[in-house]
C-alpha cells in the first residue's frame, strides 16, 4: 500500500475512525464515507488518488455497483475501443486475459505510488479504467475533463443474489458467511460495500441524463436482449463507430461473441487463472456463475420481495429509473 508518511497517516487514522462503521460482505468493516460504504483501504487509495492522479481527456470509465455486468462491459469495451488492432478471432487478449487484467481498477496502489503514476502514465491510449466509485468521488480530473464514462445497472433483485454468492467466496477468513436474511437486511439497509446501491444508481443516472455526451448508462437486462445494438451504441458513444465494411465483415458480431458470458466462461484463463484482490487470491471463474435474467426468484421469499419492490419504489420514484425483473 502506498504511503502517506506519519503525521498524515496519523490524521488519516483518526479521520477514518470517526467514520460510522458496519461490518462489510467481504472486508471486515466498511465505513461511511462521502456518504457510501467503504473499506478503510480505499479511503486511503482514494485520497492518493485524488492528489497524483491526472486523468487524459481520452480516458474511457467502466463504471458500476458491484454484480451488475461489471466483467462483461469492461470486455466489450475493451474490444470495442481496440477493434482496429485486435481482431476478435484470433490472438485477442480477451482469450488469455481476463477483463479485470486488461481493464484495470482505478484504485488499486500496491507498493510505490509514483511506480504506480508512471505505470497507469504508459498505458495505450485511450486507458480504459474500472471503478465501483460512486460518481461524486471520482478523481476530479475525470469530472473536469468531461472523460467518457459507460455505466451499467442491473434489477436490484438480480444484484442481491449475485452479491450474495460472491462475497461470501471472497470474504475475508475472520468474517463469518452471511446468511440470506442477513445478507438481505443489509442490502436493504444499502449497508454492502459501494452501497447505498439506490444514490450508486441515481448518482450516474442523473449525470446520464444531464450530459448524455459523457455519461452512457446501460443496463444488464437491455445488453441481454440485444447485445449487437449495444456494441454499436457504446462505440458510437467512444467515437470509434464501426465502418459499414466492418459491420458487414460481422466485426459487431464477433466481438459480442467473444464477450459472451458462453464464450467467456469456457476460456482457460477463466477457468483455471487467479486475480489478485486485495483481501485475496480468488479464482477467475468466481466472475462467471449464471448470468440469468430472473435467478432472483429461485431465492426470494414473497416477503423478500414486497419488503425490495418497495424500497425501489421508494428510493427511484419520479427518477424515470425502472428494470426489468424477467427475461
Ligand atoms: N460475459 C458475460 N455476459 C453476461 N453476464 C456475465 C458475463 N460475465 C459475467 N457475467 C455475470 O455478471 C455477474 C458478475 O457481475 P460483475 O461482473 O459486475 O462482478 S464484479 O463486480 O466485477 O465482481 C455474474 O452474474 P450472476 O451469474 O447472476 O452471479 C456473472 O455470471
Amino acid at each position: 500500500m502506498a504511503s502517506l508518511g506519519g503525521q498524515q497517516e496519523n490524521e488519516e487514522d483518526e479521520f477514518i475512525s470517526s467514520l460510522p462503521k458496519e461490518r462489510g460482505w467481504s472486508f471486515s468493516h466498511v465505513y461511511l464515507f462521502e456518504q457510501f460504504w467503504c473499506p478503510s483501504s480505499l479511503i486511503r487509495e482514494r485520497n492518493i488518488f485524488q492528489k497524483h492522479f491526472h486523468a487524459k481527456q481520452s480516458d474511457v470509465l467502466v463504471a458500476s455497483f458491484p454484480k451488475s455486468g461489471t466483467t462483461w462491459l469492461k470486455a466489450l469495451t475493451f474490444a470495442i475501443v481496440n477493434h482496429k488492432k485486435f481482431s476478435s478471432t484470433e490472438n485477442h487478449p480477451l482469450l488469455t486475459s481476463n477483463p479485470h487484467q486488461l481493464v484495470p481498477p482505478l484504485y488499486t496502489f500496491r507498493g510505490n505510488i509514483h511506480d504506480q503514476i508512471l505505470q497507469l502514465s504508459n498505458m495505450a491510449e485511450p486507458r480504459v479504467f474500472g471503478t465501483h466509485i460512486p460518481f461524486p468521488s471520482l478523481p476530479k480530473s475525470v469530472i473536469e475533463l468531461n472523460c467518457r464514462i459507460i455505466y451499467i445497472c442491473r434489477n436490484p433483485f438480480d444484484t442481491f443474489v449475485s452479491a450474495w454468492a460472491f462475497f461470501n467466496k471472497i470474504k475475508v477468513e475472520s468474517l463469518s458467511t452471511l446468511t440470506k436474511e442477513e445478507a438481505f437486511e443489509m442490502f436493504c439497509n444499502g449497508v454492502i460495500e459501494f452501497g447505498p446501491w439506490w444514490s450508486h444508481m441515481l448518482g450516474y443516472w442523473k449525470e446520464s441524463v444531464a450530459r448524455p455526451n459523457t455519461v452512457l448508462f446501460l443496463k444488464y437486462e437491455d445488453l441481454k436482449e440485444d447485445v449487437d445494438f449495444h456494441v454499436k451504441k457504446v462505440a458510437d458513444f467512444l467515437g470509434c463507430s464501426f465502418t459499414q465494411e466492418e459491420e458487414s465483415d460481422g466485426v459487431v458480431e464477433s466481438i459480442a461473441k467473444l464477450c459472451s458470458f458462453e464464450g467467456m466462461k469456457d476460456l482457460e484463463v477463466n477457468k483455471s487463472g487467479t486475480i489478485n484482490f486485495e483481501i485475496k487470491r480468488f479464482e477467475n471463474k468466481l466472475f462467471f456463475r449464471k448470468a440469468e435474467i430472473g435467478d432472483w426468484v429461485n431465492h426470494f421469499s414473497p416477503s423478500m420481495v414486497e419488503k425490495l419492490s418497495k424500497i425501489i419504489e421508494e428510493k427511484l420514484s419520479g427518477s424515470g429509473l425502472s428494470f426489468k425483473m424477467h427475461s
